[in-house]
């Protein structure tokens, strides 16, 4: 059913839904368009239409091949839309959840696309704040990239800090993507240009491998992760690619790569990854869902806005991907952020059960084995000694009482009335 959108705009058929709104399929003076409309909530905020008129230039005025372009943003009654050019593809995530990890060459082409898009932003002064394989579109009708890798172009600029600043971003809470969330968001730092990198990392990460390295199971497990664990190394990949993830998944933002510097990394490393096969994810239960602790539950709050806070599209679990019902991968969450002492004590927590989970060094290993069997033998022991004491007190008590030898099997009844009645009803015998 067809349906005006202001005056320039007519949409004919949803295409997408996400956090926000609905995506359809329309028409501008222009040609096809992609409109997205706000959710009736949003719309109906008058901070954020506020909000919406101010970032309409700087939103607008963003024009990149490697960005979906925002062509219009439209103020019509209850309606507030986006009106953004229209990608003949898919998203990223579709993508990964239909065939799995990508080839290296395809992954870091990918990636290295969003990177140029991320430069241009990042030079506008325009921070993403939500990058993560559903913003990020495939190309199919642009010619192929290296190793015939779609072209990527990312999409949703400024509709984390548009929709969500308004209403919910305070000092206490935290929006965005738990799998894709740079440390220093959770410590409570203003997100600037490098959480960008952080994020595109750890999607460069997934397409490698089909998991984010820090996600699986608990939101409160994810946000610790990103705080104290380092990350899981991607065997078999070629040294300079994996210290640029390193280099990008630092925890200290200014260790990080620069957009247009990571662009240049990623491609000159495609020479190397001609040929290298996808990577096939081991099935079995991942490590880090056995590091989550209850403790963890103080994160659980959840801003429960109507769409906010969707769980969704199978777990993302480090390692290796297990059906557990508790990790699915929340999307555009807004959480309440730990305090420094909740982290602390999650950092605290989480080296100790490092020290019990991480693969210990052989002698460590054997260490602790050495310890355990020597505490299981003095339980036993001790187990052993006891009842020696209880058999020989027994038979002291059996020899000295004939009542008992009359009632022979009382004593071992599990009839607490029965054992009494034997011993009262002796001797009367
Ligand atoms: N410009 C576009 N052209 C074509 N399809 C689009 C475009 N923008 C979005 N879509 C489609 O609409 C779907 C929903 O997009 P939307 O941005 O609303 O949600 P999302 O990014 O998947 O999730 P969230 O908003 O929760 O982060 C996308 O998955 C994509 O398939």
């Amino acid at each position: 059913m067809a349906r005006k959108i202001g005056s320039r705009y007519t949409v004919h058929q949803v295409i997408g839904r996400g956090s926000a709104g609905t995506v359809w399929l329309g028409e501008g003076p222009d040609g096809p368009v992609a409109v997205k409309l706000l959710r009736e909530d949003l719309a109906s905020d008058q901070v954020l239409v506020g909000r919406f008129i101010q970032e309409r230039t700087a939103l607008m005025s963003l024009d990149h091949p490697r960005v979906v372009g925002v062509r219009d943003m439209v103020m019509d009654g209850d309606d507030l839309a986006l009106v953004m050019e229209l990608v003949q593809g898919a998203d990223l995530r579709s993508r990964l959840d239909r065939d799995g990890p990508l080839t290296p060459l395809a992954a870091v082409s990918v990636i290295a696309d969003v990177a140029d898009g991320l430069a241009a932003a990042h030079a506008a002064g325009i921070v993403h704040r939500d990058v993560k394989p559903e913003n990020v579109m495939l190309d199919l009708a642009a010619p192929a990239g290296p190793g015939g890798a779609p072209r990527a172009k990312l999409t949703d600029f400024g509709i984390a800090r548009l929709v969500d600043a308004p209403r919910r971003t305070r000092a206490t809470r935290i929006i965005g993507t738990p799998d894709y969330l740079a440390p220093e968001i959770i410590e409570g730092l203003e997100p600037r240009a490098a959480v960008d990198i952080y994020a595109l990392a750890t999607v460069l990460y997934e397409l490698l491998t089909g998991f984010t390295p820090f996600g699986g199971g608990h939101t409160g497990a994810v946000l610790r992760r990103h705080v104290t664990e380092t990350v899981p190394p991607i065997p078999g990949l070629p040294d300079g690619l994996s210290r640029i993830i390193g280099e990008c998944l630092a925890k200290a933002p200014a260790s990080r790569l620069r957009a247009a510097e990571l662009a240049d990394r990623l491609r000159e490393q495609l020479p190397y990854l001609a040929g290298l096969p996808a990577h096939v994810p081991p099935q079995g239960k991942a490590p880090a869902e056995e590091l989550i602790t209850p403790g963890e539950a103080v994160y659980a709050e959840v801003d429960a806005g109507p769409g906010t806070h969707r769980r969704r599209r199978g777990p993302a679990v480090p390692l290796v991907p297990a059906p557990s019902p508790d990790s699915t991968r929340d999307t555009h969450t807004s959480l309440r952020r730990p305090s420094a002492q909740e982290l602390a004590s999650y950092a605290a927590e989480s080296q100790a059960q490092r020290r019990e989970a991480a693969p210990a060094s052989g002698h460590r290993k054997g260490r602790r084995a050495l310890v355990r069997r020597r505490r299981l033998y003095a339980v036993l022991l001790a187990v052993v000694l006891l009842l020696a004491g209880a058999a020989a007190a027994y038979s002291a008590f059996a020899a000295s009482s004939p009542g008992t030898r009359a009632g022979a099997s009382a004593p071992w009844s599990t009839d607490p009335g029965a054992d009494t009645h034997a011993r009262s009803a002796a001797p009367n015998h």
